[in-house]
């Protein structure tokens, strides 16, 4: 596929799980994506960008070889296609599409470290970070690909374990399997192509990447407003979750108790609230934070 001059070109899952998560990112930086009528790409109508739409093994190769110039991708995905060197730059991590890239088998399996999979078989669908993860354990295992369903394969005796993603352990829990070990941790990445895009759209990407980690930056994060009791205020500001330096000022008509605002910038708990409150705080708003710069 070739380049359209003068457009910028984002790849994206066309539907599955990080599909949703990266067309509201794209929405929550600033662009508007309007679906017309061809599914394969979607067009934005305030900027010169479209949304290529498709299966995410595909993502990684259309960014390193410039037919799109940023992705959103599962690092899973993006590792499983590293063939040697690097294939794209990951700019960020974007926190959503959260995963494991877990060893699992029946519970009657012996275990005792990674060497209890020597001369065993093992079923995947990501032979080759299961392969780099079996060298750099020193074990010698047999390598079996399926593109899914790879849960099923202790049960039909195609394998002893497999190594597959996990979240919740649910699927695994379902198929009678224990998680044993852990291959990859994963999450969904902003990655961008080594192409060099044309002069006119440079400080448009540069715009674009900025915007979406101010999104990233703001998933979390939390305006809280509270009243403290000055003899508190220490062991309060203490509490507030990723806050650097709280703004604190007089409350009018109190000497004793002072207003505190602070950008939270991890999630702030009802836990977190409830410890506040012990320390004597009052009057607690948590409030949502729309954009960060
Ligand atoms: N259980 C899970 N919880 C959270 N994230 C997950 C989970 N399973 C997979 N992911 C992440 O979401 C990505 C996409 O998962 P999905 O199941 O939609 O992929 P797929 O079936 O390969 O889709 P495609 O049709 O695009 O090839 C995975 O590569 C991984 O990064
Ligand atoms: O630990 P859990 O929360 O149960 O999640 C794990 C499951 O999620 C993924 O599959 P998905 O549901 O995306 O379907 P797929 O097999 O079609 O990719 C993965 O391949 C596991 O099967
Ligand atoms: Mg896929």
């Amino acid at each position: 596929m070739s380049k359209v001059q003068g457009r910028l070109r984002i790849a994206v899952q066309k539907s599955g799980r990080l599909a949703e998560r990266s067309l509201d990112l794209i929405r929550n930086a600033g662009l508007r994506v309007i679906k017309g009528n061809n599914d394969l790409l979607y067009k934005v109508e305030n900027a010169p960008v479209d949304l290529l739409r498709v299966r995410d093994d595909d993502i990684p190769t259309f960014v390193a070889d410039g037919v799109c110039d940023l992705g959103i991708v599962g690092e899973n995905v993006l590792e499983e296609a590293r063939n040697g060197g690097p294939l794209a730059e990951v700019v960020m991590p974007l926190g959503f599409g959260r995963c494991t890239l877990k060893i699992a088998a029946p519970e009657s399996l012996p275990w005792d470290g990674p060497a209890s999979l020597n001369g065993l078989r093992l079923a995947t669908s990501y032979p080759r970070i299961l392969g780099r993860w079996l060298a750099e354990n020193g074990v010698e295992a047999g390598v079996i690909t399926m593109r899914g369903a790879v849960e099923v394969a202790p049960r039909l005796k195609l394998a002893s374990a497999i190594c597959d993603l996990v979240s919740t352990g649910a699927t695994l829990e379902a198929n009678g399997l224990v998680p044993l070990d852990t291959v990859f941790e994963s999450q969904a990445v902003l990655i961008r192509s080594p192409q060099p895009v044309e002069e006119a759209l440079e400080s448009l990407l540069e715009n674009l990447i900025t915007r979406i980690g101010g999104v990233v930056a703001s998933q979390d994060a939390k305006y809280v407003m509270l009243n403290a009791p000055r003899a508190a205020l220490d062991r309060i500001t203490a509490l507030l979750p990723g806050s650097e330096s709280p703004t604190v000022m007089p409350l009018s008509g109190r000497d004793d108790a002072v207003a505190v605002h602070a950008v939270c910038q991890e999630a702030v708990f009802w836990e977190t609230l409830e410890r506040l409150k012990a320390e004597g705080a009052s009057s607690i708003l948590v409030l949502p934070i729309e954009k960060m710069m």
